[in-house]
């Protein structure tokens, strides 16, 4: 347990990966001028700790790192790359429990989850290791008879990074594995709520023999600071964020002065469709799944959920059962399901979405009120008699609340359920399988689940369409983003 008398240290098998200073050009260094930021673990509000606070010129000089490190790095082989890879993956699966610890500490999601993403992230790792020794360029027929014309695939360039703090570990290495792979340089900002997790994958990278100079981590508190410093410095030639599309819009305008390449992984509002033909015990299993992991703090939860009317109240009733099995507490103890939301205005978010349902004529089903832990706890939450009008319907909840929409037919659910600017993931359970082709056809989203809750994989493509994004992480697509094409026109 992290208390005031426990260092976050005395936890850990290994104390070295528990690093405070910024990984700049190879170097762990504190900043110019000596700020630093304070880390807080969110299920008891103490300071884990005080980590460099670096500035933009900082940042500045990451960036010209890893512009001259990718020069030898690019010229390696795939093999080569895939080598270092292989072995980041093997000390981040040897050190997992150590990174889940200080995973936990610093986001508050339960060990076991933190351990879950550890694996998740470093599969990315894995996988694109095994990516780079495929990157495969083309030769095209020629269009006159002295031409030979060839494709080939370079590295795009050197590549900035900020991530959110809900999946601290897993948001980075589904952007790092791909960029590394490809023969990029690489600069990290991660959220400032969670920048532990990704200075323990910088330590382990160094061990793995990443090179110095191509990967930087470069924690600080002013966001907007490095943002501007990735978008105007004309040595970054790739933009990847994860994140609320509202930051998103923010770097896109920002990007397009340098016409910049940008990977948007962006906000959702996914709909959770149960038909009448579904297995319910399976769609209420699904539902817990999509919702409440990591306490509905992802951008894949499914935020409205929506239930035929056959099959409503027994849905509802069997949901309500098991949203109160979940056992809500500090991430580090056994047995806990349900950590504390990130900080206040996540608390405040869940209680105005079900003040606005209840005040326009829905009804609390179970939960409803801040835990009785305090601080950011918050009781795993069913309203019922949820509409289109209020507030969850349009707006992401990223917190422990089930909305409960009533529906009569196929194309009343598809039409609400696309009624959103978002587009990221989308579930529904059923089992006819005309109904099954024509509702994963007619939902406009990146990612469909069918009678499933949880579509995370690295070996699949992970996006959204509308505002929930630009490009896809993962699979053998993922890639590409990192990649340049180069056409070769050879007259003989
Ligand atoms: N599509 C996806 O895969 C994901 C989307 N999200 C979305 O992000 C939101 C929750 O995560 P948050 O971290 O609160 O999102 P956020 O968008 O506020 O912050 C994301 C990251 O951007 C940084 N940031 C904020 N303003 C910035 C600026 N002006 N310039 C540069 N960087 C800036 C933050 O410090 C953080 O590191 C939700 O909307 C959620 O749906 C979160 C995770 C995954
Ligand atoms: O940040 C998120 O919400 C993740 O993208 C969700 S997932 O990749 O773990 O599904």
């Amino acid at each position: 347990m992290l208390d005031q008398t426990t260092d976050l240290r005395s936890l850990l098998k290994d104390p070295s990966l528990l690093e405070t200073r910024a990984f700049v050009a190879g170097e762990w260094v504190a900043a110019d001028d000596g700020k630093t930021f304070a880390v807080t673990n969110p299920a008891r509000g103490d300071v884990i700790a005080e980590v460099t606070d670096l500035s933009r010129g900082e940042v500045a000089r990451a960036i010209a790192a890893a512009e001259a490190a990718m020069k030898d790095w690019a010229k390696r082989t795939g093999k080569e790359r895939a080598a270092v890879l292989r072995k980041w993956y093997d000390l981040m699966v040897e050190n997992a429990d150590d990174l889940a610890t200080i995973l936990t500490a610093e986001m508050g999601k339960p060990l076991a989850e933190a351990k879950g993403e550890i694996l998740y992230g470093a599969a990315f790792v894995e996988w694109f290791g095994e990516e780079a020794k495929r990157i495969y360029g083309e030769t095209i027929p020629g269009h006159l008879r002295d031409k030979r014309i060839t494709v080939l695939k370079q590295p795009v360039g050197v590549v900035g990074s900020i991530t959110p703090w809900n999946f601290p570990n897993a948001m980075i290495a589904r952007k790092v594995a791909p960029a590394l792979a490809a023969g990029c340089g690489f600069v990290a900002r991660p959220a400032a709520e969670t920048p532990l997790s990704a200075l323990s994958m910088a330590v382990l990278a160094e061990r793995a023999g990443v090179p110095k100079g191509l990967l930087s981590v470069v924690t600080s508190s002013r966001s907007s600071e490095v943002g501007k410093e990735f978008c105007e410095n004309p040595a970054v030639r790739k933009l990847t964020f994860t994140g609320s599309t509202e930051v998103g819009r923010i770097l896109l305008k920002q990007a397009a002065d340098q016409v910049m390449k940008c990977s948007m992984e962006l906000g959702g509002n996914a709909p959770f469709i149960v038909f009448d033909d579904a297995d319910l015990d399976a769609a209420v299993e699904g539902a817990m799944m999509s919702k409440f992991r990591n306490n509905g703090q992802t951008c894949v939860c499914a935020n409205r959920i929506y239930v035929q009317a056959g099959v409503y109240d027994a849905f509802a009733e069997k949901l309500r059962a098991a949203v109160e099995k979940l056992n809500v507490g500090d991430g580090l103890e056994n047995g806990v399901t349900t950590g504390p939301l990130i900080n206040a205005k996540a608390v405040e978010k869940v209680e105005e979405h079900i003040k606005d349902v209840l005040d326009h004529g829905g009804a609390l089903m179970t939960g409803g009120k801040r835990h009785a832990l305090g601080g950011t706890f918050f009781q795993p939450t069913v309203v019922t008699g949820v509409t289109q009008d209020m507030k969850v319907a349009q707006e992401e909840t990223f917190g422990p609340l089930a909305p409960l929409f009533r529906f009569e037919t196929e194309e009343e659910a598809i039409q609400y359920a696309n009624d959103t600017i978002f587009g990221l993931a989308c579930y529904f359970y059923a089992q006819n399988v005309g109904r099954v082709t024509r509702v994963q056809e007619a939902l406009e989203y990146g990612i469909v689940g069918v009678n499933t809750g949880i579509i995370s994989t690295e070996v699949a493509p992970f996006g959204g369409v509308k505002q929930s994004g630009l490009g896809r992480e993962g699979s053998h697509h993922g890639i590409e983003d990192f990649l340049e094409l180069k056409y070769v026109c050879l007259s003989i």
